[in-house]
C-alpha cells in the first residue's frame, strides 16, 4: 500500500516546501488539477527532475481528446494521469493505450458514479486502476464514502481512495484495502504535515 500525498491549491513554492517536509514518507507525488491549471504541466516536469525517485501523478481530470491529452502529460514526465470516468469509453480507452504504450498508468477517476455499470464498462476497455474520490464539494455536503466501494473488490483493479483522509479517519479507507491512499489537506493543512506524513505513512505500513 502506498502513500500518495495531493498537492493542491498551493504556490509552486509552497509545493516544494511541502515535498522537503515529507518526501521520506509518501511515494507518489499528485500535482493537483488547480496548481497545473495555474503552472502547467512544466511543474510536473520540473518536480519529476527534482525528485526522480517518486512517482509523479498529474490529476488532470482529462475528459476529452484522451490521446492527445495524455499523450502531452507522459512527454512531460507523468508517471501516473487521471481521466474522468463519465468521459466517453473511447477517451478513457486512448487515456489506457497510452499508457500501456508510454509504460506509465491511467486511473480512472470514479467522482460522482453511482454506477456498478461503469465498473464492468471499465474492466471491459482494459482499464487497470480507479480512484474511490469524494470531491471538495461532495466533503462540505458529509460525504465520505464512495457507493462504489462495495462493489470494487468484485473487480480486480488496482483501488485508489481520496477525499477528505486524515489521521482521524484513515483506519476506515484501510479496511478498503486499497493500493494507494491519497491525502491532501490531512497532510498539508496539518499544523504539523511531518508528523501527520509520517503517521500515516506508519498506519498504512501495516497493511
Ligand atoms: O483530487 C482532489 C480534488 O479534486 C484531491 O487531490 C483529493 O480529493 C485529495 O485531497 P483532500 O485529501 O484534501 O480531499
Amino acid at each position: 500500500m502506498k502513500l500518495q500525498i495531493a498537492l493542491d491549491r498551493l504556490s509552486r513554492e509552497k509545493c516544494i516546501e511541502v515535498i522537503d517536509t515529507v518526501k521520506e514518507h509518501i511515494d507518489i507525488i499528485e500535482i493537483g488539477t488547480g496548481v497545473i491549471n495555474e503552472y502547467g504541466l512544466s511543474l510536473v516536469r520540473d518536480i519529476k527532475q527534482l525528485y526522480p525517485d517518486k512517482k509523479i501523478l498529474a490529476d488532470l481530470k482529462i475528459c476529452d481528446a484522451g490521446e492527445s491529452e495524455s499523450r502531452n502529460a507522459f512527454e512531460y514526465g507523468a508517471d501516473i494521469i487521471t481521466v474522468m470516468s463519465f468521459a466517453d469509453p473511447s477517451t478513457i480507452e486512448a487515456c489506457v493505450k497510452n499508457a500501456e504504450k508510454y509504460e506509465r498508468e491511467t486511473v480512472v477517476d470514479l467522482l460522482n458514479n453511482q454506477s456498478e455499470e461503469t465498473l464492468h464498462q471499465l474492466a471491459g476497455i482494459n482499464v487497470t486502476s480507479v480512484s474511490l474520490h469524494i470531491g471538495k464539494d461532495q466533503q462540505k455536503d458529509g460525504a465520505v464514502f464512495s457507493p462504489l466501494s462495495r462493489h470494487i473488490h468484485n473487480f480486480d483493479f488496482n483501488v485508489y481512495v481520496a477525499g477528505g483522509i486524515n489521521n482521524e479517519n484513515i483506519d476506515d479507507y484501510l479496511k478498503l484495502k486499497p493500493e494507494v491512499v491519497i491525502v491532501g489537506s490531512g497532510i498539508t493543512k496539518s499544523a504539523d504535515p511531518a508528523s501527520a506524513g509520517e503517521q500515516l505513512k506508519r498506519k498504512i505500513s501495516l497493511y
